[in-house]
């Protein structure tokens, strides 16, 4: 089975650069995940994961040729309806920092048609209505974050290492929250982190990205053997690290000895500047 309508989410062969790189971010990746899955991406920073969970948003524009679908339905030309993305960028936005209620803030994103879901997610994340926006710290306003990104039902929801901030409790209550949801309504769930604590009963399905390509395309949850995600994750994350000294090794013999135009970096400029050395 290759048809797009036959998955969820559905990725054939995507190569992606960003604009004004000069290098791939993603390369030749391929992707089938069913509905109702969830699945953990692994990968060292810089590995492509935010790239490719913005695409499957919607919120960055592939070549003309490139076919990534979600429901069947092209994710940039065809926007599929129930997908929600939450990434970290979100609470910079200048306005989720106004000294606005969050009662009101939830309202004027329709928290009042979920209220069943919104109140849910008010116990479990512990957001108080009455916080002020301007006046609450980076966790708790993830939380409420969370809560306005969570409250309508989703089909497909797209994490972007948000739960980084949230103290352990919230994160474990919210966790099993997700995964209940994802049981009952038959949702995806994509989630990119770093944090594989606790993690082990969430996915239906892990992937190990590195280098912008998949090293281990998503595959069914537990893997033999029986290692928890976070023993699996290092394994995957040592690998990719001796990958990458392999590669400066040859990258630099390459090059040849550096001379003075090489020097790359602004840090290495003020080193040399600044010669601490003795
Ligand atoms: N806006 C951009 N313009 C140019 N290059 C970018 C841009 N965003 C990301 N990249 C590059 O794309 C590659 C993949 O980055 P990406 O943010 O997808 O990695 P990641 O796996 O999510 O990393 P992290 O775990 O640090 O969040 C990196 O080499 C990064 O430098």
């Amino acid at each position: 089975m290759s048809d797009a309508s036959s998955y969820e989410i559905f990725v054939d062969s995507l190569t992606f650069t960003h604009r004004g790189a000069t290098e791939p971010s993603l390369n030749d990746i391929s992707l089938r995940l069913p509905k109702g899955s969830r699945t953990i991406l692994v990968g060292a920073n810089g590995a492509g994961k935010s790239t490719l969970l913005q695409i499957l948003a919607g919120k960055r524009l592939v070549g003309d040729g490139e076919r990534v679908f979600i429901q069947g339905r092209d994710v940039f030309r065809d926007s599929p309806r129930g997908v929600t993305f939450l990434g970290t960028e979100w609470a910079m936005n200048p306005v989720v920092r106004g000294d606005i209620l969050v009662s009101a803030f939830l309202d004027s994103v329709g928290g009042y048609r979920y209220k069943a879901r919104r109140d849910q997610l008010l116990e479990i994340l512990d957001v108080d209505l009455d916080w002020r926006m301007h006046a609450v710290s980076d966790g708790e306003r993830r939380r409420v974050q969370l809560c306005m990104g969570l409250m309508q039902p989703w089909d497909v929801l797209l994490l972007d290492e948000v739960t980084v901030d949230l103290d352990v409790q919230v994160r474990d209550d919210l966790l099993r929250f997700l995964k209940q949801d994802s049981e009952g309504r038959g949702a995806t769930i994509v989630y990119a982190t770093h944090i594989f604590d606790g993690l082990s009963g969430f996915p239906t399905h892990v992937a190990h990205m590195a280098f912008g390509t998949f090293a281990t395309a998503p595959t069914a949850w537990p893997l033999d053997g029986g290692k928890s995600l976070y023993d699996v994750a290092l394994g995957w994350l040592r690998e990719d690290r001796e990958k990458r000294r392999v590669l400066e090794a040859a990258g630099r013999k390459a090059r040849g000895p550096r001379t003075e135009q090489d020097v790359p970096t602004d840090s290495e400029a003020f080193y040399k500047r600044y010669d601490y050395s003795h």
